[in-house]
């Protein structure tokens, strides 16, 4: 699994209140990972500092690959523009770079793909609250995104508009996009999330036994030298290799944590800690 984006050691006030307090946060490629707490607990919060809409207080956010990964990004409200949906993903597509030819070419399908294949001359202002809904994942997705984020995307919505979304959000997912999801809505995360997080008093904590079953590991090993473990990265079942305080730390999936930690030992590493890794990878 690879890293997407980081957070490390993340505070965000707004003015002398604390909405969030040192968090750490890892989003993998591929890996879906939903955000609950009660209203003002600071998801939004989160989701805007992941995808880089606005500058923590203290801490760092970090975005891996290069290029840097294209995230989407879906509001939880969608304005009514005086436009039709067609109009607007062609001025969208417009803005972020994208040649007109091939918007023409791909707006059909992804209207289509959100049942809004009727639509695409239909104002947006006599839109539904459901086709609003899809129209914003629509635009959030012109772009192929590695990340997609969506702030309380089901919220408010009739049960069949739930079931057209949740049936792309699973699309998306099988395509191997990462997705990143604030919701209240448990149907949404039990269908769609590998990891669900809870926003508590400041802090990320995981949510349910899925996550308490985390499948990453995390092991500090001594006496190996990082640049003899450097190269294990792209290693099958390796995330993560840094160097911290203890030792050099791995990142590695549950399933592949024996025999990487049988090679350590045949190396002559001394292991430190192995631990696995809560949902919200507090240190
Ligand atoms: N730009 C801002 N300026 C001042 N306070 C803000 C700002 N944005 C958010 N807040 C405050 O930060 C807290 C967390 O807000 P946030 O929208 O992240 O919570 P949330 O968990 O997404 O809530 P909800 O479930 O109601 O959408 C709230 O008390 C909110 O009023």
């Amino acid at each position: 699994m690879e890293l997407l984006v980081k957070l490390e050691q993340v505070s965000m006030r707004f003015g002398s209140k604390p909405i969030l307090d040192k968090v750490n946060l890892s989003v993998y490629k591929r890996q879906s990972l939903a955000v609950i707490g009660p209203n003002g607990s600071g998801k939004s919060t989160l989701l805007r500092l992941v995808a880089g809409l606005s500058s923590p207080t203290e801490g760092k956010v970090r975005y891996f690959g290069n290029p840097k990964p294209v995230i989407g990004w879906v509001p939880d409200r969608f304005p009514k523009l005086p436009f039709n949906a067609f109009e607007y993903l062609m001025h969208m597509g417009q803005i972020r770079g994208m040649d007109k030819a091939l918007l023409r070419r791909t707006i059909p399908g992804l209207l289509q793909r959100a049942r809004l294949e009727n639509a695409g001359r239909t104002w947006i202002r006599n839109f539904s609250k459901g086709m609003l809904q899809k129209l914003a994942i629509v635009q959030a997705v012109l772009k192929n995104p590695d990340l997609l984020i969506m702030d309380e995307p089901l919220s408010g919505l009739d049960g069949e508009s739930e079931n057209d979304l949740l049936e792309m959000f699973l699309q998306l997912k099988a395509q191997g996009v990462t997705l990143l999801f604030a919701c209240h809505e448990a149907i949404l995360w039990e269908k769609l999330a590998d990891r669900t997080l809870r926003i508590h008093q400041t802090r990320i904590e995981p949510n349910s036994s899925k996550d308490e079953l985390s499948s990453v590991v995390c092991i500090i090993v001594r006496q190996i030298g990082f640049g003899e473990l450097e190269g294990w990265s792209g290693r099958p079942g390796v995330m993560e290799v840094a160097e911290g305080e203890s030792g050099i730390e791995l990142k590695v999936d549950a399933g592949y944590s024996d025999t990487l930690l049988r090679e350590l030992l045949d190396r002559g590493g001394s292991i430190v800690t192995i631990s696995r890794e809560s949902g919200g990878d507090r240190p």
